[in-house]
């Protein structure tokens, strides 16, 4: 008889039962069985946690910053150490391929490696005053405490994305997952403790966004929020920082357009549509959201990608063979129902999928078909509202300014990918194309070193590499006067 683990608060080093006496399950999306609890956090938890990484944070940032990565370095390994572990976690708790749970822990680890390697790069200016005898220096200092809010897609990595630049910069820190997905994240506080992490320089605290998470964005001590997650909460986030002017930093929802040119190579651009739309069920924020492909070759593509979209086996996530697990929830599942239903009223068609699969093994769990909608037009809701899972409308274009348009007829901005093989339209996407990362010939998938950032209502701030480096940073200006 397997046991149900509960997961406490983790809050200045110490696992806490939370006052309210509440628990959460948290549901396998495969099998609809509960994998473990975590505590319903009071919002009185979540000031304790903020109190607990204020008073880290006095210690923390006088430590010399390579010793900061020092420890980070060891979190990292400790986290490779449990990968295993790790990724089973993540399959039961957000329904992810086996595979692709591994792939998330190296990520989680490789995120929080690449932020240690800025440890001896803090830099800062030192200028000439007008004045004589004096200098001017701008020292960049960290902010204080950071809260740290993810999404339910990547939990782990989410985490460390931001876990990562914010200790190394000297901050501290309290996460709050998302409460879909955060056991995975919550085993970070065994592997703080196991390395040595200071008690209150990571702190993890469960409960519904609403209510722990307004408490966590609108406390003073709060000096910067970071968060993934989708645009309306994002922006609720936005308004409840705003009455202290934190620093917010949002990496929201998207619609990214996946354009195929006359001239591009088409097997190249099927293998990418396929992965760009339906790994990880379709629930990446840069997903291909929506296919312009041009008329010439439209056919011979489609040809091919529904071919391939037909031979995605969808299955148990930890077999080795699946191509494709469940929805992370009902709602979710419901939500794709709504879309192709509210599609097909609108007049598209379906060329494969749109309904739950049939079999024994789908009659529990939120399971959905990889779908690829046609006869879209471009006012149709499927072409603006983001699906973030397995439903992909295909357009056809016929010029390049139409192509463009059609791309930038969106209020989100986060990424848009494109196949051609002529670098003048190529540099023309580059110019015209109202995204803040856009991939060529290529599918989508950040790298650390780059920068994650999305236009309009995409985000702000943006995240990854030098510049979300820098937003774990204030800076200080200093006169220094030596007359
Ligand atoms: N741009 C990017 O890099 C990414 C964007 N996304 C976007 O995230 C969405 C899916 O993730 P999902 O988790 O459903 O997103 P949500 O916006 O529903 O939730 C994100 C996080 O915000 C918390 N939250 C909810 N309300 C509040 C509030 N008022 N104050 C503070 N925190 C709050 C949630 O907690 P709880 O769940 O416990 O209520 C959760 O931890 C999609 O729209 C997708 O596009 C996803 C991944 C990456
Ligand atoms: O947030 C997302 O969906 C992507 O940025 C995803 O998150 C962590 C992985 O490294 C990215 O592919």
């Amino acid at each position: 008889m397997s046991t149900i683990k509960e997961y406490l608060l983790f809050i200045n080093g110490k696992w806490v039962t939370s006052t309210s006496n509440e628990t959460i399950d948290v549901i396998n999306p495969s099998t609809e069985e509960i994998v473990a609890t975590i505590q319903n956090g009071t919002p009185q938890e979540g000031i304790n946690a903020l109190e607990a990484a204020d008073k880290a944070f006095k210690s923390w940032k006088k430590t010399p910053a390579r010793q900061r990565a020092e420890l980070l370095y060891k979190f990292a390994d400790q986290i490779l150490a449990k990968k295993e572990y790790l990724a089973e976690l993540l399959v039961k708790e957000q329904g992810k391929l086996l595979k692709v749970a591994r792939m998330e822990v190296e990520v989680t680890a490789s995120f929080i490696q690449y932020a240690c390697e800025w440890a001896r790069r803090i830099e800062g200016d030192i200028l000439p005053s007008d004045n004589a005898d004096e200098q001017i220096w701008i020292q960049k200092v960290p902010r204080g405490v950071i809260v740290a809010i993810t999404a339910w897609n990547f939990p782990l990595a989410l985490a460390a994305r931001k876990l990562g630049p914010a200790l190394v910069a000297g901050n501290t820190i309290v996460i709050k997952p998302t409460s879909e997905t955060p056991l995975a994240t919550l085993e970070l506080g065994y592997i703080a403790k196991e390395v040595g992490i200071p008690d209150g320089v990571i702190n993890i605290v469960t409960g519904p966004g609403r209510a722990m998470g307004n408490a966590l964005v609108e406390h003073p001590i709060t000096k910067m929020v970071t968060m993934t997650g989708s645009t309306p909460v994002g922006q609720q986030i936005a308004k409840n920082a705003a009455q202290n002017l934190t620093h917010v930093q949002l990496e929201l929802g998207g619609k990214a357009p996946f354009i195929v040119f006359k001239d591009a190579d088409i097997d190249a651009a099927v293998t990418s549509a396929l992965h760009s739309r339906f790994d990880n069920c379709g629930q990446v924020c840069t997903c291909n959201e929506r296919m312009y492909v041009h008329e010439d070759i439209y056919d011979k593509f489609m040809d091919k990608f529904i071919a391939a979209t037909k031979a995605l086996k969808i299955g148990d996530p930890m077999l080795e063979d699946s191509d494709m697990g469940p929805k992370v929830n009902a709602s979710e599942l419901k939500h794709m129902e709504h879309l192709v239903e509210v599609s097909l009223q609108e007049g598209a068609t379906i060329a494969t999928g749109g309904k739950r699969p049939k079999g024994a093994q789908f009659e529990k769990g939120y399971w959905f078909e990889p779908t690829i909608l046609t006869n879209v037009k471009q006012n149709m809701t499927i072409v603006h509202e983001e699906s973030f899972g397995p439903i992909l409308p295909v357009l056809k274009f016929k010029t390049f300014d139409e192509a463009i348009h059609y791309a930038n007829d969106c209020e989100y901005g986060l990424a848009a990918m494109v196949f051609t093989k002529d670098m003048k339209t190529i540099m023309r996407c580059n110019e015209e194309l109202e995204y803040g990362e856009i991939y060529v010939n290529r599918g989508h998938g950040e790298q650390h070193q780059g920068f994650h950032n999305g236009y309009k209502l995409s985000g702000s701030g943006g995240e990854d590499g030098k510049y979300g480096f820098e937003q774990y940073l204030e800076k200080k200006t200093f006169y220094l006067n030596y007359k």
